[in-house]
């Protein structure tokens, strides 16, 4: 279900950030896309296998924004399924609601962050876990420059709250196609997203440049990613 490569590479990641610890609760961002829910197959998967005790806590918050008139099942069906799969109890709560503001790709998600650290610390939760991987992390790196003026990217690892709360995203160092590679082998189907929103334009603009790039670079991609460890800060301005 797992090719040896990719194994070796979420290995890789979780050792090089020491992403879990005996005894960690990991509360884990279940969006019903592929990618959280192939992070919540493979931590189960790897809480057998593992050298560390850990607990498991998938959460998922409702957007609230399905309703009965549209043509497909309701989103929350679909995950229900996806969870009979993978064999785990998920615990939905409803979106906060957006005070005042437009709702829009960052209000929502800066929302749903606040949201589910407060759902970490009431389950006490010591880590979150979520579905981002190699592709999302340099994407960023591009828009953050592009669009921001700024040199970063989403982090591996990332402490929080002096410690007390640590974001971590076990799939950093896997591409897409590994990602959706898992979840044709084990079965998973992601369940439909009806944000109208949905659909970041900037974000698909950088993808439709990468894609071009390594296309016609070959070995541009790890190249790229092996650049955000080798920052060479004497020849920056
Ligand atoms: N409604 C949600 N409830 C819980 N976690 C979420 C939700 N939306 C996003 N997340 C978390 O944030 C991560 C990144 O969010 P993003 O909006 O890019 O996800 P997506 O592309 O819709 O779904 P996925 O990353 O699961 O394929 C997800 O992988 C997941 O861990």
């Amino acid at each position: 279900m797992l090719s040896a490569q990719t194994n070796k590479r979420i290995g890789q990641a979780m050792c090089d950030y020491s992403m879990l610890d005996d005894g960690d609760h990991v509360l884990v961002a279940v969006s019903g896309g592929i990618d959280s829910l192939v992070l919540l197959w493979l931590l189960q998967y790897w809480q057998k296998k593992a050298p560390v005790s850990y607990e498991l806590h998938a959460v998922h918050i409702d957007m609230d924004i399905w309703s009965p008139e549209m043509a497909e099942p309701s989103p929350l069906l679909s995950l229900a399924q996806q969870m009979r799969l993978i064999g785990l109890e998920l615990h939905v709560e409803k979106s906060l609601p957006l005070a005042g503001e437009l709702r829009s790709c960052f209000s929502c998600s800066k929302l749903r962050r606040k949201q589910l650290f407060d759902l970490a610390s009431r389950f006490k939760c010591n880590k979150i876990a979520f579905g981002h991987h190699r592709d999302d992390l340099l994407e960023t790196l591009f828009l953050n420059m592009f669009y921001s003026g700024n040199i970063s990217t989403m982090v591996p690892r990332q402490d929080l709250f002096e410690g007390r709360l640590a974001v971590i995203r076990p799939l950093a160092y896997i591409e897409k196609q590994e990602v959706v590679k898992i979840a044709e082998d084990v079965g998973l189907c992601a369940v439909g997203n009806f944000c109208p929103l949905a659909g970041d334009t900037r974000r698909e603009e950088i993808q439709n440049m990468l894609e071009s790039i390594y296309a016609r670079i070959p070995g541009a991609k790890a190249s790229l990613f092996a650049s955000m460890k080798n920052v060479r800060e004497g020849y920056m301005l």
